[in-house]
């Protein structure tokens, strides 16, 4: 790989800060979300959302929480501008609900933009952008530092004079390509842009430091944060604010190491779209949060309607190991990792029972399950799903929760050899239904020999139980009367007269199907020749099926 060709983020810009004090902090709260999808994840589109589809997303973010929403750049596109116009001219944004409007440092534009939110009842946020590095400086804009800052101040002079008097209206400015801007010069830029738009409690600026391009590990980028966050002017009449995208893969890290290094908002996207590999995903960041006990303050609680709107707004799928959303993250297919969700689950339902807690609040401690796929909305039946690389705890699960059949651990080992050989030849997936066939054409379906049982008739007779048998053995009958003697003891004293012996080691009774009309199931260990054998007899009544059993266990 020509990997010389590349320097490291340490030979483009300086790191400032020696004495970090981000690694020995906590994330406590949730930060402020702020969605970008309909401006940043939009603008990556092959095909830019339609009015519908802006639409649909923009009340999909309503109805989670989000206060702060980007929704578009009005100077770009006429959907863009006239979707804040729709915004501007109805009640599609609750009254508490901050509309962001994107822009970048040209008078033109900034005119186009503030015209955009004209009337509007909701506040506003203008949100002014100019890149700031120096590849972007030299090949893109053609400025050096001096004459760039004062372009931006020039924007910042526009915003000012367009927009600089309307009530509800604050201001934001993003250095574009932060990471990758000489700190120095990105704190000079921001203390110039609060000084101008004089920031202060009442009216803060927000100051967005974005990773517009990934180029270092996200400790770099905390250190980035903290820098600005101790030596920014102004402090506390700043929201310092981040935007990671994801080119390494880290802008998760990236967003979390910030927010410990003092930032208090975070831009990104929902399930992670936007430029190249995608903005920081905050359905990802506010789940995280979730899961370490804090509340994310954004609804995730019916996360496959949230995807289908995402997906249809986007027109992109989504990973089926997507965190938290995707359709294979709650699912085990392994042995080991079923046999312990299988114990997990059994664990949580018992404490439920003891503690009178309801089971989607009792705290979660179910092994290889971050979070409890309730509180998203999901139910349990995708967790544990079946192929060659399971093992008994997971099928047993399957059969015990799709038809209640309980199975004793050597019948689990028994039956999962059977199940391997299956999956081992198809390569196939199995579902509850393809493994209660085979426990069917396994355990319940007699085997050459014709065995039926013709009539069982027990009584009890002044004290004592009478059992009646008459078993059809390929065409001959054979009957016998005991007094007694339990129905295994009797079927298999007449099976031994028809030259039937069999030699039964264990009985268990269970349940097919639960509810009260389940059949009686009776599955029963055998031995023959050195190795013991497993056969089952299903009826309603639970003598019936013993019985059965025992007659499928003497055919098999
Ligand atoms: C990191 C980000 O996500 S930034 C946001 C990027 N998003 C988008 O670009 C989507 C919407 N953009 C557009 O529709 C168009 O680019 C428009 C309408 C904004 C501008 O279109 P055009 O006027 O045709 O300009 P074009 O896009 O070709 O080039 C950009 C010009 O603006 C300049 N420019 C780029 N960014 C900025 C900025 N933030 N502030 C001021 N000038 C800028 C460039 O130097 C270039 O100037 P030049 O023509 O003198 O070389
Ligand atoms: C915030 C803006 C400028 C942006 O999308 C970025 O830098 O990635
Ligand atoms: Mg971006």
């Amino acid at each position: 790989m020509p990997s010389a060709r590349y320097d490291d983020l340490f030979a483009r810009v300086d790191v400032p800060l020696r004495d970090r004090e981000w690694p020995s902090r906590r994330l406590t709260e949730a930060p402020l979300w702020v969605p970008v999808d309909l401006r940043d994840g939009n603008q990556a589109l092959a095909e830019p959302m339609d009015p519908s589809r802006k639409r649909a997303f923009f009340e999909l973010m309503v109805s989670m929480g989000y206060k702060e929403i980007e929704v578009g750049y009005p100077s770009a596109s006429q959907t863009d501008y006239d979707f804040v116009r729709l915004i501007a001219e109805t009640d599609l944004a609750p009254d508490d609900v901050t509309i962001v409007v994107f822009t970048p440092a040209r008078r033109d534009l900034i005119e186009r933009t503030v015209e955009s939110i004209r009337g509007i009842r909701n506040p506003v946020v203008i949100h002014m952008y100019t890149a700031t590095a120096p590849l972007w400086r030299e090949v893109v804009l053609g400025h050096d530092r001096e004459s760039l800052r004062e372009l931006i101040l020039a924007g910042g002079r526009d915003v000012l004079d367009f927009a600089g008097d309307l009530d509800g209206v604050r201001f934001e400015f993003s250095p574009e390509v932060f990471n990758l801007t000489e700190p120095d010069y990105a704190l000079e830029l921001c203390n110039a842009i609060t000084t101008l738009w004089d920031a202060s409690a009442d009216r803060p600026v927000i100051l967005n430091l974005p990773a517009t391009v990934e180029a270092a590990t996200p400790n770099v980028y905390a250190d980035q944060i903290e820098y600005m966050h101790r030596n920014l002017d102004r402090r506390s009449a700043v929201i310092l604010s981040v935007h990671p995208h994801n080119d390494r893969g880290t802008g998760i890290a990236c967003a979390e190491l910030a927010v410990l290094a003092g930032a208090q908002r975070v831009e990104g996207c929902i399930f992670g779209n936007g430029e190249r590999i995608g903005n920081v995903d905050i359905a990802t960041l506010a789940l995280n949060l979730h899961a370490q006990g804090i509340d994310p303050m954004i609804d995730f609680s019916d996360i496959d309607h949230i995807r289908r709107v995402v997906e249809h707004s986007n027109r992109i799928e989504i990973h089926p190991r997507h965190p938290y959303v995707g359709d294979l993250v709650h699912t085990a297919f392994s042995g080991t990792h079923q046999d312990a969700i299988k114990k997990g689950f059994a664990e949580h339902r018992d404490r439920a029972a003891a503690t009178g807690i309801p089971t989607d609040q009792l705290p979660w401690r179910v092994p290889y399950l971050p979070i409890d796929p309730a509180d998203l909305g999901r139910s349990y039946e995708a967790v544990i799903r079946v192929n060659s690389q399971s093992g008994k705890g997971g099928i047993a699960y399957l059969l015990e929760r799709d038809y209640g059949i309980e199975m004793p651990r050597r019948l689990q080992i028994d039956f999962s050899r059977r199940v391997q050989q299956h999956t081992d030849d198809t390569g196939l997936e199995l579902d509850s239904a393809d493994l209660f066939t085979i426990f069917e054409r396994s355990y319940l379906t007699p085997g050459a020999t014709s065995i039926e049982l013709v009539e069982l008739d027990v009584t009890s007779v002044g004290g004592a139980t009478r059992t009646a048998l008459r078993i059809d053995v390929d065409g001959t009958e054979h009957a016998a009367t005991f007094t007694d003697v339990g129905v295994v003891e009797a079927t298999t004293r007449v099976l031994d007269a028809a030259g039937m012996p069999l030699d039964i080691v264990s009985l268990h009774q269970t349940s097919l199907a639960a509810g009260n009309d389940s059949d009686a199931l009776t599955l029963i260990e055998y031995r023959r020749g050195p190795a013991t054998h497993w056969a089952a007899g299903r009826h309603r009544s639970v003598l019936d099926a013993t019985v059965i059993a025992v007659i499928n266990a003497a055919t098999a």
